[in-house]
């Protein structure tokens, strides 16, 4: 059979041609979406680096695999809530709020306006300024808030400060207020402790 002289055969063939283009466009395009997704958060992440490589003070940003580890985690126990102690120009608050669902909700306490300035617009720009509620004021008047302390499940904290709390020196408190930390979670039968020397430390304590 025939229709208007093309063959039924012809007819099967240029349709399955089109519905395999179709199919085919319409997957590159999500898979280049993804990809496009993918290199857009990692630009975002290079952009806030960048700027914070031109602060005198980059020394104290968060390690880069430290800060990927941290997200890697929070994607791995799916992470809804999470406390960022500390912003300074806000690289591990990008990535955390990254791999963080579209509804998750990051608390990012710093008392620095000027060093939160310096990354905010990449938080806008990487599409999850939404979820980072920043908090300017000392962490404990933030976390003293009940419902805040509640989110407080698993939590990371700089555990090693260079290499310093070895040997705290007598007038170093911040160093020392670490060693303390160490000590006191090191007895704290309520978690489970797992220390990395990643970046300048860092403690992972699992609330049993
Ligand atoms: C080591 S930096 C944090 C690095 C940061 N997490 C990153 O992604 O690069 C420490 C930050 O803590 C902030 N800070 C100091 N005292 C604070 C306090 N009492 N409450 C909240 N933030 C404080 C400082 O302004 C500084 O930005």
């Amino acid at each position: 059979m025939s229709l208007r002289g093309v063959s039924k055969d012809a007819l099967v063939a240029s349709a399955t041609i089109g519905l395999l283009l179709t199919v085919g466009y319409y997957v590159g395009k999500s898979l280049r979406m993804d990809i496009f997704k993918s290199h857009s958060s990692s630009l975002r992440r290079l952009c806030v680096l960048q700027r914070t490589m031109e602060d005198e003070l980059n020394r104290i940003m968060v390690a880069c695999e430290q800060s990927q580890f941290m997200a890697n985690l929070a994607r791995l126990i799916r992470a809804e809530k999470a406390i960022e102690i500390g912003v300074y120009t806000g690289y591990n608050a990008l990535s955390i709020a990254l791999a963080l669902p579209q509804d998750g909700r990051l608390v990012a306490c710093d008392v620095s306006e000027e060093f939160t300035n310096i990354g905010k617009p990449f938080w806008k720009e990487a599409g999850v300024a939404h979820k980072v509620d920043l908090r300017l004021q000392p962490a404990l008047r933030t976390l003293g808030n009940p419902p805040l302390r509640s989110m407080v499940r698993r939590f990371q904290d700089s555990f090693n400060s260079l290499g310093r709390v070895i040997r705290p020196a007598e007038d170093d408190l911040e160093t020392k207020s670490i060693d303390q930390l160490n000590k006191k979670l090191h007895k704290d039968a309520r978690i489970s402790l797992s220390m990395l020397t990643v970046g300048d430390g860092l403690t992972l304590a699992f609330k049993l």
